[in-house]
């Protein structure tokens, strides 16, 4: 068994595996929090994401009192010193708490001379942080801290809008939940919540949808394991009724892992699809088959590159396609402050031509007739309008199918949902139908 951690051990730990070596907090965190005693793993987890999550902020304010840069190989203190000012702006933990706690962290990192360095920083935030912050603010990117790049290609793509979506973009997410209203109404099962002592109101715009008032493990969900209920953001929710699928369709799923809209595709239908699931990843195809046997469905599953059907489809065409397409994820922000760090402007070209390249491959598999509904978790119109209206221009049997819905505002082709509209994470969606 590894050693003990305490949160803000596992928290520094995490954030240089995300900070220094690239790595996602989904791959970063877990095996961390594991060491952290239960009641504890709470403040580790608020450390990490927050302090992802304001990253560039603090670092901002703490360059008011840093007379240089650290240096690379003092990352770690860094690291250190921005979760630490997290703590004291964000969280109610008392000021000396947070400043003592975080300076012994010098000690174990082998650094004596830190612990002095972190002790006075902070003792500084706690008398001139405010000033330093309202310097700082002034510049929206750092406001908000989001990387330059991105904060001008939100403000060219949402005008008056920017701020709301920016704010989004930060705010703690929703835990949101799918009814299988296929097996049970929305507001039956809000009731079987209530007697299992959670709280939750009907999404206003999405009829599946529940917002639990608290998260909670999924453990305590009534049914969960039997498929009743599945945790999905609310925008999420809108591929399949999108879709539509009628009973009895031959559909296809590229790019389905882990399967939330694999199995609300079944779940609608009552398991009478003859779907196709495909994924490049045969690991996350792992999680599709978890789904599928929790659903009570069946789908044949496909370990592959989706742009290369030849390898992988033989059989007739699709009655419906649902390309929901790799992409920079940056609707989904708020749930995933790691992307801030992780994406790069360079990413953007290279997304927008597989989004491309995916389109293409896929559209001869579609039977006359048939719909194709393109989605990403991207706010960005590279990856969305662009892509598909290039699409349409190269592809004379392809036509769009307008989307019309209370939901999100419609864009040149399709509908954007802007991070944080009606509470949702950002999504993109486009219906194509084929001549
Ligand atoms: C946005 S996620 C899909 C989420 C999924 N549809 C759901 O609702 O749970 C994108 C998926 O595309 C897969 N992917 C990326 N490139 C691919 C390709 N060329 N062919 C097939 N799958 C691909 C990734 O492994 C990832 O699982």
């Amino acid at each position: 068994m590894s050693s003990p951690l305490s949160p803000r051990k596992a928290a520094l730990q995490a954030l240089l595996r995300v900070l220094r070596d690239g790595a996602s907090l989904s791959d970063a965190l877990p095996p961390l929090l594991a060491r952290v005693s239960p009641r504890d793993r709470g403040l580790a987890q608020a450390l990490c994401y927050g302090t992802l999550r304001w990253h560039r902020r603090l670092e901002a304010i703490l360059a008011c009192w840093l007379e240089r840069p650290l240096k690379r190989r003092d990352r770690d203190v860094a690291c250190a010193l921005a979760m630490g000012l997290f703590e004291l702006l964000y969280l109610d933990t008392p000021d000396y708490a947070a400043v003592q706690e975080t300076a012994g962290l010098g000690r174990g990192l082998g650094k004596r001379w830190a612990v002095g360095l972190i002790n006075g920083v902070l003792r500084r935030a706690q008398r001139e942080g405010a000033a330093c912050a309202t310097a700082v603010d002034r510049d929206p990117a750092l406001r908000h801290a989001l990387p330059d790049w991105l904060y001008r290609r939100l403000a060219a793509a949402y005008g008056d809008g920017t701020e709301a979506v920016c704010q989004a973009l930060n705010a703690h997410p929703p835990m949101t939940l799918r009814v299988n209203t296929a097996r049970i109404p929305r507001g039956d099962y809000q009731e079987r919540l209530a007697g299992a002592g959670l709280a939750a109101a009907p999404h206003p715009q999405v009829e599946t949808a529940l917002v639990l008032e608290r998260p909670v493990e999924v453990s305590a969900l009534p049914g969960f394991a039997e498929g009743l209920c599945s945790v999905q953001d609310a925008a999420a929710q809108l591929a399949a009724p999108l879709l539509d699928c009628p009973p009895g369709a031959r559909v296809l799923d590229a790019c389905a892992a882990p399967g939330g809209k694999t199995l609300h595709l079944l779940d609608r239908a009552g398991g009478r699809l003859a779907l196709t699931a495909v994924d490049s990843s045969g690991k996350r195809l792992e999680r599709v088959a978890e789904n599928l046997q929790r659903g009570g469905h069946r789908a044949a599953l496909v370990a592959a590159d989706a742009a290369h059907p030849d390898t992988w489809h033989q059989s007739p065409p699709f009655d419906r396609i649902l390309l929901d397409a790799p992409c920079s994820a940056t609707g989904v922000i708020r749930r995933h402050p790691d992307i801030k760090h992780l994406r790069r402007e360079g990413d953007i070209p290279a997304l927008a031509r597989t989004q491309a390249d995916l389109l293409r491959a896929l559209w001869p598999l579609l039977a006359p007739g048939g719909i194709l509904l393109y989605a990403t978790c991207s706010l960005l119109p590279d990856e969305n309008d662009m892509t598909v209206l290039r699409f349409l221009e190269d592809e004379p049997s392809a036509s769009e199918d307008p989307i019309q819905a209370p939901w999100g505002v419609p864009r040149q082709v399709g509908r954007q949902v802007p991070a944080g509209s009606d509470g949702m994470d950002g999504f993109y969606y486009a219906r194509l139908i084929k001549r």
